[in-house]
């Protein structure tokens, strides 16, 4: 039995991961990973780091980051203290969905996470303080890898919920997109 509810969301290959819990009157357990449930949605590879970053303010937003192949990484995105709106953007080339995003709320309380393929942006912005992100990658953290696209880029027109209370200094400077932008290879 899985220990996950597993849906297809409208980019191809981004998933919505529900956890399921077992409860008690302790409280209840739940699986945050499981590599042989997760195979089916997509992820096969080992977790190569687990991350965690808190973010003070509410509004504050972090991304939108990826990493170039031949790092390019998946990441299933949870949220473990507080809410937060979670965005993925499709960069990939030759995508039918190319820059077309998919945002929703995750909290510790709705159990939902975001399972996000190679080729796609991630960011989040905060809708309560002191929130806590548990994340896994497939693929280790590559700073000359990195690229980064602007939360607030015309061509992809991500809609958020708040206004932005705080960003880092590279956030606010990721270079727009150009209509040459032909998307990232894998
Ligand atoms: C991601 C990462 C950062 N760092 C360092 C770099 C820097 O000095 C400090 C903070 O880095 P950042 O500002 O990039 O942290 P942050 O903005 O939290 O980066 C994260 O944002 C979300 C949206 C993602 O999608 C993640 O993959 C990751 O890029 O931590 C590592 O040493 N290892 C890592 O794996």
């Amino acid at each position: 039995m899985s220990r996950f509810e597993i849906t297809d969301l409208s980019l191809s290959g981004l998933k919505r991961i529900e956890r399921k819990n077992i409860g008690d009157s302790r409280g209840f357990f739940s699986r945050v990973f499981c590599a042989e449930d997760l195979a089916e949605a997509g992820w096969v590879k080992p977790i190569a780091q687990i991350n965690l970053n808190r973010t003070s303010r509410t509004g504050s937003l972090r991304g939108m980051h990826f990493q170039y192949a031949p790092h390019a990484e998946m990441k299933l995105v949870n949220c473990i203290r507080g809410r937060i709106f979670d965005v993925a953007v499709d960069l990939r080339a030759g995508s039918p969905t190319f820059l077309q995003w998919h945002g929703e709320e995750l909290s510790a309380e709705n159990r939902r996470s975001l399972l996000i393929p190679e080729g796609f942006a991630h960011g989040f912005q905060t809708l309560s303080d002191d929130c806590e992100v548990l994340y896994m990658t497939s693929h280790p953290y590559a700073p000359d890898a990195e690229g980064g696209i602007g939360a607030l880029d015309p061509m992809v027109g991500i809609t958020w919920p708040l206004e932005i209370a705080d960003i880092s200094e590279r956030d606010s400077n990721h270079p727009a997109l150009s209509q040459a932008f032909e998307g990232i290879r894998l």
